[in-house]
């Protein structure tokens, strides 16, 4: 694991950027695409637009480019909180991606519909094993990434890929990837920053090992690689 600390959020920014940047362009003078999840709620916008800026547009094959969700909010692809939404309007538009290269969970089918049907959806388009040249993850307050929430069931899930999630106090659904998929992945980068998150960020990697509580605890990749971009406001509460 590498922890990358920034000044300030426009700095791990900046720095996500170039990551992503290399990493796609790996991908696809390997394998002639890149598949990445893209993460949702407010931390990865300023990354998406930067990514669609003209100073770093071209940078890119965007039509080489294939597109994923780590989660979705169970809401229409409309809502403000559709996390489909947000990344529509900071790069998809912005870019002109066809839609053709982006996978979006169907909020139209009922909550275990769209997660079984998520789960076919990437499996049809890796063939084999589904496992992504990227995974963007933010984390919440509370230790959450994904929508792998503290005290669900769905992380102790050891087969499926994709499942939904019911949120109590909330009484809404989610549909995220699992654990297992997630580690699958070739390299998986978190993005976070701000006062918000120093005690989940120390939790998570400076705490006593509980899954339950702290849910991010559950990343660790098989195979490949793990980062994390942070600003010096989220490591405050770091050794
Ligand atoms: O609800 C969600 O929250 C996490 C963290 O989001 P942030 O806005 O606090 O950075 C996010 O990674 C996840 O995709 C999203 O659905």
């Amino acid at each position: 694991m590498k922890l990358n600390i920034f000044k300030d959020a426009d700095e791990a920014i900046v720095a996500i950027a170039d990551y992503f940047i290399a990493v796609a362009n790996e991908a696809i003078q390997q394998n002639g695409r890149f598949n990445v999840s893209l993460s949702g709620g407010s931390s990865p916008k300023k990354l998406f637009e930067l990514l669609a800026s003209d100073a770093l547009k071209n940078k890119i094959a965007w039509e080489k480019v294939y597109f994923f969700f780590g989660d979705e909010r169970y809401v229409a692809h409309d809502h403000p909180d559709s996390n489909y939404l947000m990344a529509y309007k900071a790069l998809f538009a912005p870019l002109s991606i066809s839609e053709s290269q982006i996978f979006k969970v169907d909020t139209g089918l009922d909550p275990a519909s769209a997660a079984l049907s998520y789960e076919k959806c990437i499996s049809q388009h890796f063939k084999d094993e589904p496992v992504f040249d990227l995974i963007l993850l933010g984390l919440g307050d509370d230790a959450h990434t994904a929508s792998l929430f503290p005290g669900t069931s769905v992380l102790w899930i050891d087969e499926e890929l994709v499942k939904d999630v019911y949120l109590q106090d909330k009484a809404v659904y989610r549909i995220s990837m699992t654990a297992p998929l997630i580690n699958k992945a070739k390299n998986i980068a978190f993005l976070t920053f701000g006062n918000a998150k120093a005690d989940a960020i120390k939790s998570v990697l400076e705490g006593e090992k509980d899954i339950a509580k702290y849910p991010a605890q559950l990343i660790n990749p098989v195979n490949g690689d793990l980062q994390w971009f942070i600003d010096e406001a989220a490591a405050s509460k770091l050794k």
